[in-house]
């Protein structure tokens, strides 16, 4: 491509990424001299690595190599490629989840449902209330009620996360089995399953979903591997308000709600028997999930008006009601009378192919008030008033969920919006700009949007590469030429359109030479930004980026953009805090201690590797996307210590390490209005100011593990 010429659209041409690493004991790595007086957003780093190459934020046990390893097969199994899954990659690549839990392998006997294989219907597990004086007993409830933000203790808060990984683990494998079934052609389940997926009809998509989801809590099961498996009142350690449930199947794996299907959850007669409740009148509610959209709830945090029986209302399969209305009913008036307040979690309508709804931990309500009327049919109606507990944490915007549809009014009424959208109409998706903080101005940002990369003219862009000879859409990865330079893999699944399912060296995607068509699988990173972005003013770190969306982790999120140079050409380094370094080939050959990733790549690519001299890689990489004047949202993006994107190295047109994409994945799952940031991997000392002397930039990332400084 001739030098200063723009790249259009559809071409996407270099791809980068490399992730360094530093010693675990030290933040610390050497750094070639020509990189010393250069500030830059390098990518991924250090103690960070280890957890973004796995796509995971667990913590590691034994366990994890053994079933990184399996799950690793799994997701690489060819038959996967064209699987819907529901769950994130990383949740798929979990340590198992100690057993913390006493009672492990007992449940408990209530009216709910759920079935029991022990006969003491209560659990003697770590935190749960002992106390046989009700007034005691209700006392302590209500100092539980006030939840702050680290109620449940670093502890609870991992066995949480590591309790939803292994639901997804399980999700993956049933639907894996069913897979397996469909191409052996093995009819049964799996073939009226795999019917409800082709269906167009969202009912019937939906109860496809409701059966992989029931299944996979039934391993749960078995595996003693629900978290609370028993029912108990008040706030759940490990589960703040505000907490994110994205599916009620996830409620029964955290034991948050012992039932998958009805709204209330409740401990029934049985639990009479049982010393520690003998003062207690059962049946008594010990949770509630509402939905935002229904019309026989009223919901504000404060109050909200619970009907037990919607008489009138059209079913959601999702919420259908206890069948025993009265008792329901009983249960919250006992709980009034009792002063025990529910949980209770309000799901609100997702337009995200990830998931139906999600589901907001409102936190704890007290009955204030049940009545019963009748109406004009004769029915009788059940109303009870509920009002949230006093001293909890109040839920923020960005504890409840707005679909795609909201996003553009919600920005509209937005306090501080500056610009509509900083892309200009470039991007499918606009991305506004807030500024809740100061007077500084958008246009102080100085720069101009472009949504594809420009090439200065000292810049030999390299021709296109040879392409697969697939037609239509890449299906086997053993016949597709671009798939054999990954290892004869598709790096990506098609899930919530298109994931990959971990960090690698580089990825060769399908380019314009390729036969096969824009929606092959090997393109996910060409798709543009498909997330609602929003840049928005922060006290302390400049401008920031975070998502209106949920972001899967895995999933696309943008491009580093900006004009490809050479980096000895770079000007002025000191004011230019958007240098890129395209360090590819510094990360596939580990040096200075980058660590390694998968680096499942061609035969012809090794041996170019190999040749390659070591003199080229003790210099500063070479090329470098310098988004200062000219870039897209990704300039905006910040530095965390415990980042949720990392960096990975994608090429795509042309098959030069050295000019690779960079391109910033999901590394775990992203909730609604969390910032973005990645780690830019300076190794401490290494900016050196014009004086000679080494710069310190603190870094306000506010993580837990912050090692204080940028660089
Ligand atoms: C690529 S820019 C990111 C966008 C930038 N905040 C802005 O306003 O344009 C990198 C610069 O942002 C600031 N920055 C990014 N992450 C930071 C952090 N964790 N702590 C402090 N400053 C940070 C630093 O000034 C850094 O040089």
């Amino acid at each position: 491509m001739d030098s200063g010429q723009s790249l259009s659209d559809g071409e996407i041409l270099w791809e980068i990424s490399s992730q360094r690493a530093i010693e675990k004991s030290s933040a610390q790595r050497s750094c070639s001299s020509q990189l010393k007086n250069i500030k830059r957003p390098c990518h991924g780093t250090s103690r960070k690595m280890a957890q973004q190459e796995k796509l995971s934020d667990c913590e590691e046990n034994d366990n994890t190599i053994q079933t990184m390893k399996n799950i690793e097969d799994i997701l690489n199994e060819e038959s996967l490629v064209d699987v819907e899954l529901r769950y994130d990659v990383d949740d798929f690549k979990l340590n198992k989840r100690g057993n913390t839990k006493k009672d492990a392998g007992k449940r408990d006997t209530s009216d709910s449902g759920i079935t029991s294989t022990d006969t003491s219907p209560i659990a003697n597990e770590g935190g749960n209330r002992q106390d046989s004086d009700l007034e005691a007993s209700n006392s302590k409830l209500l100092t539980s009620c006030v939840s702050s933000p680290t109620a449940g203790g670093k502890s609870d808060y991992a066995t949480v996360r590591e309790t939803i990984r292994t639901f997804n683990k399980f999700y993956l494998q049933i639907v894996q089995e069913m897979h397996k079934k469909e191409k052996n052609g093995i009819q049964g389940n799996s073939e009226d399953l795999k019917r409800k997926r082709e269906s167009n009809s969202p009912a019937e998509l939906l109860k496809a979903s409701m059966q992989l989801d029931l299944k996979a809590l039934s391993k749960m099961r078995a595996t003693n591997s629900i978290m609370y498996p028993r029912k108990r009142f008040g706030h759940l350690p490990g589960i703040d308000v505000g907490y994110q449930f994205h599916s009620r199947a996830e409620m029964v794996a955290l034991g948050f709600h012992s039932d998958w299907l009805h709204r209330i959850d409740y401990m029934g007669k049985a639990y009479s028997e049982v010393e520690e409740y003998k003062d207690h009148t059962f049946p008594l509610a010990v949770a509630l999930v509402l939905c935002a959209e229904d019309d026989d709830s009223q919901i504000n945090s404060d109050h909200i008006i619970y009907t037990p029986c919607g008489s009138n209302r059209t079913v959601d399969p999702h919420q259908v009601q206890n069948p025993d209305i009265s008792y329901c009913y009983q249960a919250l008036k006992n709980n009034m009378e009792q002063s025990i307040p529910i949980r209770i979690a309000v799901g609100h309508k997702s337009s995200s192919s990830h998931c139906n709804k999600i589901y907001t931990y409102y936190g704890l309500y007290k009955v204030m008030e049940c009545w019963a009327l009748t109406n004009l049919s004769g029915c009788l109606i059940y109303k009870t008033r509920l009002r949230g507990v006093e001293g909890q944490p109040k839920l923020t915007m960005n504890e409840v969920y707005f679909n795609k549809e909201h996003s553009p009014a919600v920005r509209f009424k937005s306090p501080g919006l500056v610009s509509m959208d900083i892309s200009g109409g470039q991007e499918e998706i606009p991305i506004p700009l807030v500024n809740l903080i100061d007077d500084t101005p958008f246009a102080s940002t100085g720069f101009t949007y472009s949504k594809s990369i420009l090439v200065a003219e000292s810049v030999n862009f390299p021709a296109n590469a040879d392409g697969c000879k697939c037609k239509g859409s890449c299906k086997n990865p053993k016949n597709c030429g671009c798939a054999r330079l990954n290892g004869s893999k598709f790096p990506y699944i098609r899930h919530n359109g298109g994931r990959l399912t971990r960090a690698r060296d580089v990825i060769f995607e399908c380019g314009p030479n390729c036969g096969c068509g824009p929606d092959c699988i090997n393109r996910i990173s060409q798709r543009g930004i498909k997330y609602h972005l929003e840049v928005f003013r922060t006290p302390n770190k400049g401008w920031a980026v975070r998502t209106r969306d949920f972001i899967p982790s895995g999933a696309p999120v943008c491009e580093y953009i900006g004009v490809l140079r050479r980096t000895h050409e770079l000007e002025n380094v000191d004011d230019n805090d958007y240098i890129f370094e395209i360090d590819c080939l510094h990360t596939i050959k580990g040096v200075e201690g980058r660590e390694r990733r998968l680096g499942a790549v061609s035969e012809p690519f090794r041996n170019y590797l190999e040749k390659l001299d070591d003199k080229y890689l003790e210099q500063t990489p070479e090329f470098c996307i310098e988004a200062n004047s000219i870039g897209n949202v990704a300039r905006f993006i910040n530095h965390s210590c415990e980042p949720n994107l990392f960096v990975q190295c994608v090429l795509s047109a042309h098959h030069d390490a050295r000019l690779a994409r960079i391109v910033l994945f999901a590394s775990k799952n992203i909730d609604p209005f969390q910032e973005l940031t990645y780690d830019y991997g300076y190794p401490l000392d290494s900016v050196i100011g014009s004086d000679g002397r080494v710069i310190e930039k603190p870094c306000h990332c506010g993580a837990a593990t912050c090692r204080k400084r940028l660089y």
